[in-house]
């Protein structure tokens, strides 16, 4: 199921506080910097934030700009990016600055929270998720009936601290600000809890007036049959490789990773590299960690191409290998069409042995494109 791209915004001091306990809002980005916030709010479909935010700041979330407004107008988008919060009780404000500012606005609930919402006479859309609302159906709802296709969310700190632990960002927009709160009460950015294991990869550093922003992904595979955010990366790093393999009339080219299930890169390789006219991605990346790793059973592989499941110039093929090597997690863009070998399967191969494949179809452009000469 295809959801939104989360874009998790938070400014922090430098004792990691997102606010002090006083009841005003504490100003922690530079004037320069809530200019930049104004330019992301600017360049998404919607704005979410918890009701614990709504309730503390009585936000009004609005782009401030009007040239980035018309920009949008103009380029066939609502003036404003849809509103957004969650709420399991309902305990909002119907006078709330939220609901009578900017454009849509939509509130997703627990069944008793949309009863207390609607006779409250909430201005908005009240959707009812069941009984805790489920940050995985709210986002498919999002992205299926409101077509929201980049979500940012500024806050709080719970809000930001479920979905970093369900797997659901694709970045984090960090600000950090030149300031200590020094106040135990205060809210913090994330909470304690069961994050990825390993580091981050930081993607940018950026001084905006006197607080520095850092933008991050995380890098952990998802588990399962569940893709998430990281699994796409480096997905896309495998059609990156196979556009790197010397040309070929008579096999197909496909990239490969390796990576244990903190995020940690274990091994990249492409077809017919180091000048073997034969080698497969996944026998070479395969190849570059030493069998007895004891990363290798948490560990997915990234294949551009599903793994092969016969080969005439090697014992072994790569599904194969893959389940040797005790790799239990495979995620590919394409299904091996009958070009070279018929009713090719490694994907059952793999799954019959109780490997999980996930099959991610919108990078088949990308794995196909490589091969384009080869499929008619
Ligand atoms: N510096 C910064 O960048 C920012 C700072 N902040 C600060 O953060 C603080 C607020 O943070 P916090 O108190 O953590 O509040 P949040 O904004 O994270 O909201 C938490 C609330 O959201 C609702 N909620 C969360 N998850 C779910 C779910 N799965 N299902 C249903 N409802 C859910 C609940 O509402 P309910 O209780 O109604 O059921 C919950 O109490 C404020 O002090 C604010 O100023 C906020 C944003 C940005
Ligand atoms: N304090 C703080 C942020 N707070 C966020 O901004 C929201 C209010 O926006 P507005 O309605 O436009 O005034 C607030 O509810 C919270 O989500 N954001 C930041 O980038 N930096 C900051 O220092």
């Amino acid at each position: 199921m295809p959801l939104p791209h989360v874009l998790l915004s938070a400014a922090v001091s430098l004792d990691g506080c997102l606010d002090d306990a006083g009841p005003d809002r504490l100003l922690l980005s530079s004037p320069a910097d809530f200019d930049r916030v104004d330019e992301v709010r600017a360049s998404v479909d919607a704005i979410l934030v918890g009701a614990g935010t709504l309730r503390a700041d009585n936000p009004r979330l609005l782009v401030n700009s009007p040239e980035r407004r018309a920009a949008r107008v103009a380029g066939g988008r609502p003036e404003y990016p849809l509103k957004v919060t969650v709420t399991a009780s309902g305990d909002l404000d119907p006078r709330a600055r939220f609901w009578h500012t900017g454009g849509e606005k939509v509130v997703y609930t627990s069944d008793k929270g949309a009863r207390r919402l609607r006779d409250a006479g909430v201005a908005a859309d009240i959707v009812p998720l069941g009984a805790e609302p489920d940050w995985r159906l709210l986002l498919e709802h999002l992205h299926d009936v409101r077509g929201v296709r980049r979500l940012m969310v500024e806050g709080g700190g719970t809000v930001h601290t479920q979905l970093l632990q369900r797997r659901l960002v694709d970045e984090i927009h960090l600000v950090l600000a030149p300031l200590l709160v020094g106040d135990p009460r205060a809210p913090r950015l994330f909470g304690p809890g069961a994050y990825q294991g390993g580091r981050l990869r930081l993607l940018e550093t950026r001084a905006v007036g006197d607080v520095v922003l850092m933008r991050y992904e995380p890098t952990a595979p998802g588990t399962g049959a569940l893709a998430v955010p990281a699994d796409r990366h480096w997905l896309r790093l495998a059609c990156e490789l196979a556009a790197q393999c010397p040309p070929s009339r008579t096999a197909f080219s496909v990239g490969a990773v390796v990576v244990a299930a903190d995020g940690t890169e274990l091994a990249r390789a492409h077809s017919r590299e180091a000048g073997d006219p034969v080698v497969h991605a996944e026998e070479a990346a395969l190849a570059k960690i030493d069998p007895a790793d004891p990363r290798l059973p948490g560990a997915t592989v990234y294949s551009s191409l599903e793994p092969c499941t016969r080969r005439a110039s090697r014992p072994r093929p790569c599904a194969r290998l893959i389940l040797d090597a005790g790799v239990r997690r495979v995620v590919t863009a394409w299904r091996e069409p009958d070009t070279f070998v018929r009713a090719a399967d490694g994907t059952g191969l793999l799954r019959s042995e109780g490997a999980d494949v996930v099959v991610l179809p919108e990078f088949e452009p990308a794995a196909t494109a490589p091969n384009r000469h080869l499929l008619g």
